[in-house]
């Protein structure tokens, strides 16, 4: 396993950030990790990159303990921190040299070259960190995590405040990045994790409440039938079709629109035809969705 994480708790004065938190990442996956706002994940990742001990529990990465061999574990780890902190007035190159004369890298210079050509900052090595953009102030926080090598890449927040353009760009240079690294991310954002990673941990409140790989949480979806009827209908008669599991009233909407949630896989429009016929109603418009995972990640971590 890459990482392992048992039961590890931690408490900031009497505020408990996490409880009792399981989970293990397999060598050459790329786990999203997921959560509201001071839900957890910068103090899990603190802690997995040694920078802050746990009140209890356990945890590796590589196989080595991150409170009792901490240099082995910082050895085998690369971790772009929530911003990013870089020196400013460092040109891109002389940064990367100050990191890797700061991780005693052997053959540095190669290296350096390999990275930069790696996180497409070749065009940028002459510039002052100040004078990047965003986006590539990223690359650079990146091009330094990778510096060593490491088996394990911890990122948190890698995306937060680029712009649209920069958003696909770092996305597309993380999954490249993950096809030789086993790669831990943080953010509260869903599509994110769509767009980049295997798998998702949801953590709300320290708590663990949803790890499942994506596919097998997308065959899980339910579906959304919004359904638009020429007439006023009680939501309690649309509860009798069968497996409505909730029943919206689109109040704000022009028209009687309703939305009915199921959770079956099977296509239940037929039934919401059937219903309108038995009730003499017409069907104006109707939309069948799944319940994507955007919304599966709201119902989880809601208050
Ligand atoms: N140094 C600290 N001292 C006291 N409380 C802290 C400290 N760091 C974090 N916390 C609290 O612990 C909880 C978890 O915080 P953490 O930063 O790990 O969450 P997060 O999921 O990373 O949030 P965000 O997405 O906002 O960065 C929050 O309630 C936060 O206020």
């Amino acid at each position: 396993m890459s990482i392992e994480v048992s039961k590890v708790s931690k408490y900031y004065g009497q505020q408990k950030a996490l409880d009792e938190v399981s989970f293990s990442i397999k060598a050459g996956e790329i786990v999203g990790f997921l959560g509201p706002n001071g839900a957890g994940k910068s103090t899990m990742m603190r802690i997995l990159t040694t920078y802050l001990n746990a009140n209890e529990g356990k945890a590796t990465v590589n196989g080595h303990d991150v409170v009792e061999e901490q240099r082995e574990v910082q050895k085998s780890i690369g971790y772009l921190p929530e911003n990013n902190p870089l020196y400013p007035d460092m040109y891109v190159k002389e940064y990367l040299s100050f990191s890797a004369d700061v991780f005693k890298l052997t053959d540095s210079k190669k290296r350096i070259d390999e990275v930069i050509e790696e996180t497409g900052l070749t065009s940028h090595v002459g510039k002052k960190i100040q004078e990047l953009s965003k986006g590539y102030k990223q690359r650079v926080g990146l091009a330094n995590a990778l510096l060593h090598e490491p088996k394990v890449l911890i990122l948190d927040e890698p995306t937060t405040g680029l712009d649209p353009n920069q958003l696909v760009e770092i996305r597309q240079l993380i999954r490249k990045v993950g096809q030789k690294t086993t790669i831990l991310l943080s953010t509260h954002i869903m599509q994110e994790v769509e767009a980049m990673c295997d798998r998702v941990i949801i953590i709300n409140k320290g708590k663990i409440v949803a790890d499942d790989y994506l596919k097998n949480l997308k065959s899980d979806a339910a579906q959304i039938i919004e359904v638009e009827f020429d007439y006023k209908v009680e939501p309690e008669l649309l509860k009798r079709i069968d497996r409505v599991r909730e029943v919206t009233d689109l109040v704000n909407s022009p028209g009687f629109i309703y939305s009915l949630r199921f959770e079956t896989k099977e296509d239940m429009r037929s039934a919401v035809f059937d219903f309108a016929h038995d009730n003499e109603l017409k069907i104006l418009s109707l939309n069948k969705r799944n319940k994507n995972l955007e919304t599966m990640f709201t119902e989880l971590t809601k208050e």
